[in-house]
């Protein structure tokens, strides 16, 4: 990992008498991606608002770009980019002023709105009241604010929640590029596919813990099983599948077997999704 951009040490958050984030310890690196993974309630939320110096820690710290961010909030919060669910947008205003106001309240010059619209692919609608735009629209719109100060770190939350696939990738090619150019990115998320795909560690945060961390690939080596999906013919016309485990000491056998029957229409080999793998830790899905 690249120096730590973000150290959250036995980080913790009560309301009142539940516990919404109860210690965790982690670090992101400088242009890392982590994808933090959990269902609703988890304490995603919660934590991202301490890291960003709008909850005080109940317990615990976060330093984040070297600073204690509950005594350096508005210091740190200048290099930050915050695109979440309950961040505002004006209504009345078109895209471009909203990036012209939020420019002047970070007391940015030289800043190009258009620019920063053409990235998102909003250049052409510009000019129309935000009241007008679809939720994929105002998600885009507060991922270019988000990205007016060229932050050192990044928040998302499910910055591609109600995009389609063409604006999806739009937005996972911002990411990247964010993070080959340095920024951090703290993506929180229910969606686990991207996640996979945009993370270099993903996180699991389940009643306030963090169940596990680390890189999807090594998750899936670690607790994902292997398979071989043979669709097979039943002889009444129709078809069934069976799975075998690849990993099985009579694998082989079993393979054969299958295929000495001569009625194999498709094999394919199934990976362990994150969702299988969140499910296998946590005992619950992510959606649930
Ligand atoms: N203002 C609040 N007052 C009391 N409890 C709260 C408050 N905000 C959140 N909680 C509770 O804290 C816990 C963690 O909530 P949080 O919003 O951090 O979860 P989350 O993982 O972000 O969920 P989601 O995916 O639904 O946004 C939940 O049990 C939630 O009900």
């Amino acid at each position: 990992m690249n120096k730590a951009t973000i150290s959250a040490r036995d980080l913790t958050y009560r309301y009142g008498d539940l516990t919404a984030v109860d210690h965790i310890n982690f670090e992101v690196g400088e242009g890392e991606v982590l994808g933090f993974l959990g269902p609703n309630g988890a304490g995603k939320t919660t934590t991202v608002r301490m890291l960003t110096g709008q909850l005080r820690p109940t317990e615990g710290s976060a330093l984040v770009l070297d600073e204690d961010i509950s005594t350096s909030a508005k210091q740190v919060q200048q290099y930050l980019g915050v695109s979440f669910e309950t961040t505002n947008l004006y209504e009345d205003m078109s895209a471009v002023e909203n990036l012209e106001l939020f420019a002047r309240l970070f007391n940015l010059r030289n800043f190009d709105a258009m620019e920063l619209l053409e990235k998102v692919g909003l250049s052409g609608r510009e000019k129309e009241r935000v009241s007008n735009y679809s939720k994929g629209m105002k998600q885009r719109l507060m991922l270019a604010r988000a990205l007016i100060n060229h932050p050192r770190i990044l928040f998302l939350d499910e910055p591609t929640d109600g995009l389609d696939p063409v604006s999806s990738q739009t937005i996972h090619a911002i990411i990247n590029e964010a993070s080959a150019g340095g920024t951090t990115v703290f993506l929180t998320t229910h969606d686990m596919v991207e996640a996979d795909k945009l993370s270099h560690r993903v996180a699991f945060i389940n009643k306030g813990q963090i169940a596990a961390m680390d890189r999807p690939a090594v998750l899936k080596q670690h607790y994902g099983k292997r398979t071989l999906k043979i669709e097979v013919q039943d002889g009444q016309g129709g078809t069934h599948t069976q799975s075998i485990p690849l990993d099985g000491s009579e694998t082989a056998k079993q393979v054969e077997q299958v295929f000495a029957s001569g009625s194999v229409l498709t094999a394919h080999t199934e990976e362990a999704t994150l969702e299988d793998i969140f499910i296998q830790i946590t005992g619950r899905g992510l959606l649930g």
